[in-house]
């Protein structure tokens, strides 16, 4: 179990507090004239990943008082905690390794004194066969075919993963097999999904952690309902549909063979599950050997944030950056800006990883917190973002920091495209960092010819205060080893802040209340006669639902 701390009385958090009082105003074009040195100073590098977070409110000061607000909060000992399997999930008693699952250097590493590596090695071994098998065309659906397409059906982190993976590196995808993913308990989706594939030739993958999940259940069954209503016979699921879950029973009793099951353990959240079984389609998609990338991307970066110094410690480094605006600048989001079409759902994936982590009230003792704790976490892919809702990030009355991550090297150079791609990047954050006072302002329209009177009254408007911070994290290229260092990167960053803030970051309570009351509710559905066990509100949507429906 981790060690708690009270946040708030920690000796540098008032250090901090001060501090920030003390420099609030300052701007960073300020500290940049008076700092020659500052991208050196204040960036970092490991392999192939510059995180260039110079354009920061922040001196050499505030990051010595930051590293003491980490050390303060035992980072150092939650960190070794969490490598060696103690039971850090404290209102599930149970352990965090999904570091495990990326050990490639297969260390021991023990659960109640059981080294793990043995199953995780051993469930590896099955996924490359499984992979191989399949991608070679040797295993066949029902009518002697090769598969063609490969449906993920999973929710949450059974299935955000393995999206934002996939599209991330699609450059390495074979074109023999395609693959799809249906989360929504809409029907829409595996309708839609299902118009897609063929039932001869397509693998259903049934990911769920729990095997119970509603929406995942309720589609695996649709799913299955489909294949039989379309050629399939029951004797057959055993060629399409194979289960990735820690619940063999379950899987059982859903009629999958468990030949076809690929396990894992419940030391393995949801939200860090695509280094797990959960991460099959992955291998099936860019193929095992890159799927080994993957891991061994996420593998250094667990290294690197096991044994850095915190000074050269990058995921440390964001966490505490992150906290300095949440906690004493009073920011609500954080925006994570991809120059990179192909990780158009990193922010979507990360959206889960820290707001399901991260936002949480309640400290590690059970009492309310009285600070801030996890972010706001939203983006889209620039330049996207710049034509929608950059406006308010420069000129807004809110205070977004913003990451901005980008590869040098494009997987698909087309022209001039990458390099004007890259110019927005550059110029964005410079923008952001910059701003335009408003005699620039004024300067510029008079080098446009305006008049006086016109200057007055368009130059408050097209000021900027800058001083807006952002992170530029480049990559040489978005690989599997990249992308996997990129991902374990954003994991530690959230694991610190949770420490930091003293709460348990691998729990998600907050998603049950609303489970439990749409299960109370699906039956009252069914019925015609109005309910009036609710409040006024949702009794009154249930019962114009209940007449609409019926037109
Ligand atoms: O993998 P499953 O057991 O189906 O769970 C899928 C999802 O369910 C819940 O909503 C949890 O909050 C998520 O963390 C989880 O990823």
């Amino acid at each position: 179990m981790l060690t708690n701390h009270a946040f708030l009385t920690l000796p540098a958090y008032g250090q901090l507090k001060a501090h920030f009082e003390a420099t609030e105003s300052t701007h960073m074009r300020d500290l940049f004239a008076q700092n020659p040195d500052r991208f050196e100073q204040f960036s970092l590098r490991f392999d192939d990943i510059l995180v260039d977070f110079s354009k920061n409110r922040v001196t050499a000061e505030t990051m010595t008082l930051l590293r003491q607000l980490a050390e303060q909060a035992g980072l150092t000992d939650a960190i070794e905690k969490m490598f060696s399997g103690d039971k850090i999930n404290g209102t599930e008693g149970r352990a965090v390794l999904h570091t495990a699952l990326r050990n490639r250097a297969n260390t021991p590493v023990l659960v109640d004194g059981a080294d793990v590596m043995p199953s995780v090695n051993a469930v590896l071994d099955r996924m490359k066969s499984f992979t191989e098998r399949v991608r070679s065309g040797e295993w066949k659906g029902y009518s002697g075919k090769a598969i063609t397409d490969v449906v993920n059906i999973g929710i949450g982190g059974s299935d955000l993963g393995p999206v934002m993976v996939t599209e991330a590196l699609k450059f390495y995808a074979s074109d023999k097999l395609k693959v799809h993913f249906v989360s929504n308990v809409d029907g829409v989706h595996i309708y839609e999904t299902l118009q897609l594939v063929n039932p001869e030739t397509t693998l259903f993958l049934v990911a769920s952690k729990t095997f119970t999940t509603q929406e995942t259940m309720t589609n695996a069954n649709s799913a299955r309902q489909w294949f039989l209503d379309n050629g399939g016979s029951q004797h057959d699921v055993a060629k399409h549909f194979a289960a990735l879950s820690t619940n063999k029973a379950e899987v059982e009793k859903f009629g999958i063979d468990t030949e076809n099951m690929f396990g894992f353990w419940d030391w393995v959240g949801g939200r860090y599950s695509l280094w797990s079984a959960i991460g099959l389609s992955i291998a099936l998609y860019i193929g095992f050997d890159n799927f080994e990338e993957l891991l061994a991307g996420g593998h250094a970066m667990d290294n690197h944030f096991r044994t850095a110094p915190l000074d050269q410690n990058i995921p440390a480094t964001l966490a505490l950056l992150g906290i300095w605006y949440n906690n004493f600048y009073g920011a609500q989001s954080e925006a994570i800006l991809p120059y990179d079409q192909y990780l158009h759902r990193f922010a979507a994936y990360f959206q889960q990883g820290d707001m399901e982590s991260n936002g949480k009230s309640v400290d590690r003792d059970g009492h309310p917190v009285a600070y801030q704790t996890g972010p706001i976490i939203w983006g889209e892919p620039g330049t996207n973002g710049q034509h929608a809702f950059y406006q308010l990030i420069h000129q807004g009355t809110k205070l977004i920091p913003c990451d901005f991550i980008a590869p040098a090297i494009s997987h698909r150079p087309m022209g001039d495209h990458h390099r004007m791609l890259l110019s927005n990047f550059f110029a964005q954050t410079e923008a952001l960092m910059n701003g335009k006072t408003e005699q620039e302002a004024a300067d510029e329209l008079r080098k446009a010819g305006k008049s006086d009177a016109e200057i007055a009254q368009v130059a408050p408007f097209k000021a900027f205060s800058g001083n807006r911070p952002t992170n530029s994290i480049l990559l040489k290229m978005i690989t599997p080893y990249t992308l996997g260092s990129l991902i374990a990167m954003y994991e530690h960053k959230i694991f610190t802040q949770g420490v930091i803030w003293n709460i348990f970051s691998f729990d998600q309570w907050g998603v049950e209340l609303g489970k439990q009351l749409a299960n109370k509710i699906l039956p009252e559905l069914e019925a015609d006669t109005p309910v009036n066990s609710h409040d006024s509100s949702t009794n009154g949507l249930i019962n114009v639902y209940k007449v609409w429906r019926k037109n």
